[in-house]
């Protein structure tokens, strides 16, 4: 991912069609990281082929495991057993990614190896020490650059002990480190939220064969408990469409007049829809048909209609539920009926970019009203009119900064320009031809 990709979106008429997005990028990570540690054959139909879930998969081979792709798409992982990961003889590459960093990094601290991990420009400036401080606690030792950053060394140990952690940011990445270190510990890991992250790690995990439960305490937090030492068996999973980049198109939808689009089997996860729920209270056109269950995941068909919007409050309560798709609910926001605003923004600041300042800067310079709040809350005004548009938007190496402004650029009086799309590609292959497989106009801008 050397060479950047400017790419150009213009006006569009109306999207049309039924798709099925790729596959959640949450789920696949976790499916090909519990498939190495299990014993036996995992089976997983619908993985993300981004570069990010790559990443998770090479290493899982470099760690002992086999990872296979066939030629209908199925991936076929076989395993080796709980603690039997095998040191890897090569630094241990996670690309763009802070969930393949963050989580590996937990579930190899409880095996008797050294690690090294690195990424890239983005991710080796994004903070570890919110996993090495518990992990540290459960006997795994670190040495990462300063600021706990990475390039970062893992020395494990086989002599890890169970602890009581209470999370002091709302991080599933966190919580998940810790669970995953402590799946390999003598005893009962807990980790207490106090607002619920995605629970992908939790639901998985019991599907493998795991004992993970969850207690209410008396002050409103989760206490969420993985008993250690189980045996993990290989199972078959069906990833649903990611929530996060069907939210893509649903935006495209609602904003340009005519539209209607069909997502298919798109995740539906309580702790996933945030971003729904509010564009619902904007006043969106969506339907939610077929609700069923997807091996252990609720999914749903989203039926969305173009229609206006208005603009909300967004409570900080709500952060973690839709944590990835502030940048595209901000672009939705500039192009609603009155003001936005977003409270609880912080983590933001911790993405793969600063992801409240590159919303900001963009759309400002697209010609929206915008303000960042001392208290990191966004307030976006928007006029019920076209945003002008007509600017060319940095993304520093984040791909919802790039997708969110090439949506932007559909409902804009000129069209707007990303200064790169590669990195979409981490999450989200395929998005340019089948956004304009739809009826979008986005161009390479080179
Ligand atoms: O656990 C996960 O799969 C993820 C958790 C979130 O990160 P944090 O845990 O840092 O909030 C989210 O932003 C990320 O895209 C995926
Ligand atoms: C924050 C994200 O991912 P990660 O933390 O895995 O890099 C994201 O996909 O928006």
């Amino acid at each position: 991912m050397s060479q950047a990709k400017p790419l150009r979106s213009s006006s569009t008429g109306a999207l049309t069609g039924t798709l099925r997005v790729p596959g959640d990028k949450s789920i696949s990570h976790r499916s090909l990281m519990f498939g190495a540690i299990a014993v036996g054959e995992t089976v997983i139909h619908g993985l993300l082929e981004g570069e990010d879930v790559l990443h998770t998969a090479a290493a899982m081979r470099l760690l002992g495991a086999t990872a296979e792709r066939d030629a209908a798409g199925v991936w076929r992982v076989r395993g080796v057993g709980l603690g039997g990961l095998a040191e890897p003889a090569q630094v241990l590459d996670m690309g763009n990614s802070g969930t393949a960093a963050r989580l590996l990094i937990g579930l190899v601290a409880s095996h008797p190896i050294t690690c090294v991990f690195t990424g890239d420009a983005s991710l080796n400036k994004r903070p570890m020490a919110r996993v090495t401080t518990p992990l540290e606690q459960m006997g795994a030792r670190f040495v990462s650059r300063s600021g706990g950053r990475l390039p970062l060394t893992v020395i494990g140990s086989d002599r890890t002990v169970p602890v009581t952690y209470r999370l002091p940011v709302a991080s599933a990445q966190v919580k998940s480190a810790i669970l995953l270190c402590g799946l390999n510990t003598a005893g009962t890991t807990t980790v207490i939220e106090a607002e619920p992250t995605r629970d992908h790690t939790e639901l998985m995990l019991r599907h493998f064969g795991a004992t993970v439960t969850t207690e209410r305490l008396e002050d409103g937090a989760l206490a969420v408990s993985v008993t250690g030492q189980p045996e993990l068996t290989g199972r078959t999973i069906q990833v649903p469409a990611d929530p996060s980049s069907a939210a893509f198109p649903a935006v495209a939808a609602l904003l340009r007049p005519g539209s209607e689009l069909v997502l298919l089997e798109v995740g539906m996860n309580p702790r996933r829809t945030g971003l729904y729920d509010t564009l619902v209270e904007m006043g969106a056109d969506i339907a939610f048909e077929n609700r069923r269950d997807l091996a252990g995941e609720p999914v749903a068909d989203l039926r969305v209609k173009h229609g206006p919007l208005k603009g909300v409050v967004v409570p900080a309560d709500r952060a973690p539920s839709m944590i990835d798709e502030y940048p595209i609910l901000a672009a939705a926001a500039a192009c609603a009926e009155g003001t936005t605003v977003m409270l609880g923004l912080k983590e933001l600041r911790v993405k793969e970019s600063d992801r409240l300042a590159m919303v900001a800067e963009g759309l400002t310079r697209c010609g929206v009203r915008v303000e960042v709040g001392a208290d990191d809350s966004l307030t976006v005004h928007g006029t019920g009119r076209p945003p002008q548009g007509g600017a060319t938007v940095a993304t520093a190496m984040d791909h919802r900064i790039a997708m969110s402004f090439l949506v932007l650029g559909m409902a804009s009086a000129e069209p707007v320009q990303v200064d790169d799309g590669a990195f979409i590609d981490t999450s989200f292959p395929g998005f340019v031809s089948l956004m304009n497989g739809l009826g979008a106009k986005i161009a390479d801008a080179a």
